[in-house]
């Protein structure tokens, strides 16, 4: 990667009160995004792809400023914009919109369609009304979507109309940074693709740089310029896209890849390793000690329940976090390695 990220997130927390007892007392947290970091290069598709419950929704709405951030700083075209309120966080709501799953929920089905789209120009008071509604219609025909449909309902629309209007109304401040949560994963599987090739075109059309949220390996694989795999709150690995397929060094990469069907086509090459799917995610108000996917892992040894990994590079743009590739902690892994234990699976390379 060269040049300056469009968006710099670094040792991004956000944790959930877990209020119990009689007075509701917080007792503990749900650490839903744990120390979180990653680069988003401008143009750049980057996707966190996880199991649900890991954080992906949470770390998206914090990014994009919807949620307050517990630890840890965002910054946006080089400005740190995690404590922005005010004239300043209005304005950098123009910049980064959010497209989320379920365009049945997210839609006010009492407005027609080209209130919903219209909506946030009046908001930002962006143009005269004969402009904004000549906006609407453009909006709409970019979306492919008949420009008629803007005196429609909500109801009147199938799955796949309705995303294309949400991604439409998300479109209509020219934001720069857009958040796609699980886009695609409420639409029937035949309209799927033609969504995503819509927001393929559009990127290249606009300039536009997404954070792509997905539980589904097997569609940011064709969609994603890199992808960051996260587990209970904290970024497992993180690598351009082919890499991730051909070559994933992090356990839990492995595991996801696994549990992928191989389809007989002409990438048989991208084929992932075969490992075990190996129990349940833990519960994330009670995390394991040490790494987090240390009682899952096929390579788990005795020091992975002491020693919490950092994510490291382990060549140039490929980061993991797993103590077999320890970085700055091998001193504290030496130390909990001990030579008279069986370790089942490991690979001393
Ligand atoms: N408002 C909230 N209050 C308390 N806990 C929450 C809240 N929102 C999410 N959580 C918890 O935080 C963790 C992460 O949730 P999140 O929705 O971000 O994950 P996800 O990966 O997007 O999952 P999914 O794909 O199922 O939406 C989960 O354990 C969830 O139960």
């Amino acid at each position: 990667m060269s040049g300056d990220p469009l968006v710099s997130v670094r040792n991004l927390e956000k944790y959930y009160p877990v209020d119990t007892g009689l007075f509701s007392r917080t007792e503990s947290y749900v650490k839903a995004v744990d120390g979180v970091s990653f680069d988003i290069m401008p143009g750049e598709t980057f996707a966190v792809v996880g199991e649900s419950g890991c954080g992906k929704t949470t770390l998206g709405k914090t990014v994009a400023r919807l949620y307050e951030a517990t630890g840890g700083t965002i910054a946006f075209e080089g400005q740190d914009i995690t404590d922005l309120d005010g004239k300043a966080l209005r304005q950098l709501r123009r910049d980064i919109q959010v497209v989320y799953q379920d365009p049945s929920s997210s839609l006010n089905p009492r407005r027609r369609i080209g209130a919903i789209v219209k909506e946030p120009l009046a908001v930002h008071d962006v143009g005269t009304k004969a402009e904004r509604d000549e906006r609407v219609a453009e909006l709409l025909r970019r979306v492919d979507l008949p420009v008629e449909f803007r005196h429609r309902y909500p109801n009147a629309l199938s799955g796949g109309q309705k995303q294309r209007v949400a991604i439409a109304r998300a479109l209509a401040v020219e934001p720069k940074f857009v958040v796609l949560d699980e886009p695609t994963s409420a639409l029937d599987v035949s309209v799927q693709a033609k969504v995503i090739s819509l927001l393929d075109d559009l990127q290249d059309e606009l300039d536009l740089t997404y954070l792509l949220i997905s539980h589904d390996l097997s569609l940011v694989k064709n969609v994603a310029d890199r992808i960051g795999v996260m587990y209970l709150g904290n970024l497992m690995e993180v690598t351009d896209s082919r890499t991730l397929f051909e070559n994933p060094v992090n356990p839990y990469t492995e595991q996801l890849l696994s549990a992928i069907p191989v389809v007989e086509s002409g990438e048989q090459s991208l084929k992932p390793p075969s490992v075990e799917v190996r129990g349940e995610t833990p519960d994330p108000k009670d995390p394991p000690s040490g790494c987090p996917f240390h009682p899952r892992c096929h390579r788990a040894f005795d020091a992975c329940d002491a020693v919490d990994p950092e994510l490291v590079e382990v060549e140039d743009g490929h980061q993991t976090r797993c103590l077999h590739d320890p970085g700055p902690k091998a001193e504290a892994v030496a130390e909990h390695r001990s030579d008279d234990v069986t370790q089942e699976g490991v690979t001393e390379d």
